[in-house]
């Protein structure tokens, strides 16, 4: 059987159901709503897997999921080109930024430089680094290196990450924005050039070298409903 992974509530799943029903694939969720299963209709082969969003990177790679739905963002935070993940279809939904946000106070940061030239001068004064608080640590360290920043710490933020800084457990986030009505909550801004990746649901691909012969030749069957669309 080639298992196909997908969030296994929200906003996410709903929207991931419609995606394949557009391509004559019917997921359907079995039991009563707040069990755990489902199944496939359209392709014979298929066995649908309900997971959470942010554990389907780890199946993936793995190779205990065959296909997976999940952000690109989780994606790149969680996976490195060794994994053999490889992207099959951006969904067109799902669509959130992963961007660096500072207190709107601080009318003279605007740019990564500004946030650079105040991280030097919060350590002077401070005697620690200033704080970014964050769950994609990968990826913002690549970022701040790449953009020359060095003199901040980050600290883990596994959610209301936004809310950091107001606890004062953090100077500046790195997290997902859609609307950007958090951020406004939270009275934050977004640096102008603090865009780190720009994520939407995407169908993901485990190393298709692990597969068997009848579980390619599934994929191959369902590539063609994809593509047909
Ligand atoms: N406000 C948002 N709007 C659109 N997409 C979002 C938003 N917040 C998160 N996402 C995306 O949804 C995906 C799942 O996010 P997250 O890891 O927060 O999962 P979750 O909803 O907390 O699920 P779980 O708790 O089951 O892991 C990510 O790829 C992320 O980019
Ligand atoms: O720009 P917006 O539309 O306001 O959306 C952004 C918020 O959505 C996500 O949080 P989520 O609701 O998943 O909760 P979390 O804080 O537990 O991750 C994300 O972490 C932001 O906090």
């Amino acid at each position: 059987m080639l298992k196909l992974g997908v969030p296994s509530k929200g906003r996410l799943q709903a929207d991931t159901f419609a995606w394949f029903a557009e391509r004559g694939i019917r997921l359907e969720r079995t039991g009563d709503g707040r069990e755990y299963a489902g199944r496939v209709k359209g392709v014979d082969g298929v066995e649908l897997v309900l997971l959470s969003a942010g554990e389907i990177p780890r199946e993936l790679a793995a190779g205990r999921i065959h296909l997976g739905v999940t952000g690109l963002d989780l994606v790149a935070e969680y996976l490195s080109a060794a994994d053999g993940v490889t992207e099959v279809a951006r969904m067109g939904f799902g669509h959130a930024d992963l961007i660096v946000a500072v207190p709107k106070m601080w009318i003279d940061v605007d740019t990564m430089d500004d946030l650079d030239a105040a991280a030097s001068a919060f350590r002077q004064v401070h005697g620690h680094r200033l704080r970014v608080a964050t769950k994609y640590h990968r990826l913002v360290r690549t970022f701040f290196r790449d953009q020359g920043v060095a003199d901040y710490q980050l600290v883990d933020s596994q959610g209301a990450t936004e809310g950091t800084v107001k606890n004062r457990t953090a100077e500046a986030v790195a997290d997902i924005t859609s609307t950007g009505s958090t951020l406004e909550a939270n009275h934050l801004k977004v640096l102008r050039d603090g865009m780190i990746l720009a994520s939407q649901a995407t169908l993901f691909a485990a190393d298709r070298r692990r597969w068997s012969t009848e579980e390619a030749e599934t994929f191959t069957k369902l590539e063609r409903s994809i593509a047909r669309s």
